[in-house]
């Protein structure tokens, strides 16, 4: 298990607020949508847009599926990773709970992509996402819809480490969460 005092902190230096334009830091170092050490990551670099987030994106060769184009997980990947930067605009940490992609034409690799992502509604501790992956000409390509729970830094202590190394396996009765996590976090405006 990871020290929710680390977990904590990792957080509250994340954690903003972040002014309209900035660039958003990734969720961690390793994180394969957005961390800049990860070398088999796609190391997105997310701004704040507004409301929303966006992020200009090349897939290049480790992404393939069919010759030249991108394999769906990849694509999700990003939607998804990219959907998580809006938990700094929230305000609180949050994970992904359901992920749903429209693949709407082939995405190629070498070519730049713009994404978008933007909360739609909050419930409680669920916040419902969209994202859109759109080529240069305003063609989007592919979109996504999310559902994101909000869930206190014990989350990632007890399923995961701050940087680096293993995660800690999960306990076999221990595979979700036992009860309503807490949030660390305040909605901001
Ligand atoms: C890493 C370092 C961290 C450092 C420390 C802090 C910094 C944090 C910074 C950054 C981290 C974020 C990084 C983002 C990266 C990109 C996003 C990802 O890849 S996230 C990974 C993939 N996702 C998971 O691993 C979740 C796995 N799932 C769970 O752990 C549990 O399911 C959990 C905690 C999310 C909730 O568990 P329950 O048992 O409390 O609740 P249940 O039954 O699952 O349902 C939750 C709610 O969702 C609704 N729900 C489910 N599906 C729905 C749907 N399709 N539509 C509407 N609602 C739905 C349900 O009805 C329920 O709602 P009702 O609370 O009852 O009102």
């Amino acid at each position: 298990m990871a020290d929710v005092e680390a977990m904590l902190a990792h957080w509250a230096e994340r954690a903003g607020p972040h002014p309209d334009g900035a660039m958003l830091p990734p969720h961690h170092e390793q994180c394969l949508g957005c961390g800049p050490d990860n070398a088999h990551g796609h190391h997105l670099q997310v701004n704040r847009r507004g409301d929303g987030v966006a992020a200009d994106h090349v897939f290049d060769d480790r992404h393939v599926g069919a010759p030249g184009v991108v394999h769906g997980g990849a694509v999700a990947t990003v939607l998804d990773d990219l959907s998580g930067f809006l938990l700094y605009l929230v305000g609180t940490p949050a994970v992904t709970r359901q992920l749903t992609v429209d693949y709407l034409s082939p995405v190629l690799v070498g070519v730049t992509y713009r994404m978008e992502a933007r909360v739609t509604s909050r419930e409680d501790r669920k916040f419902f996402v969209a994202a859109t992956l759109s080529d240069l000409d305003g063609c989007t390509v592919a979109t996504s819809t999310a559902v994101f729970v909000t869930v206190g830094v014990e989350h990632f202590a007890r399923h995961g480490a701050v940087s680096g190394g293993s995660p800690t396996p999960p306990v076999a009765d221990d595979h979700r969460d036992s009860g309503r996590e807490g949030a660390v976090g305040q909605q901001r405006g």
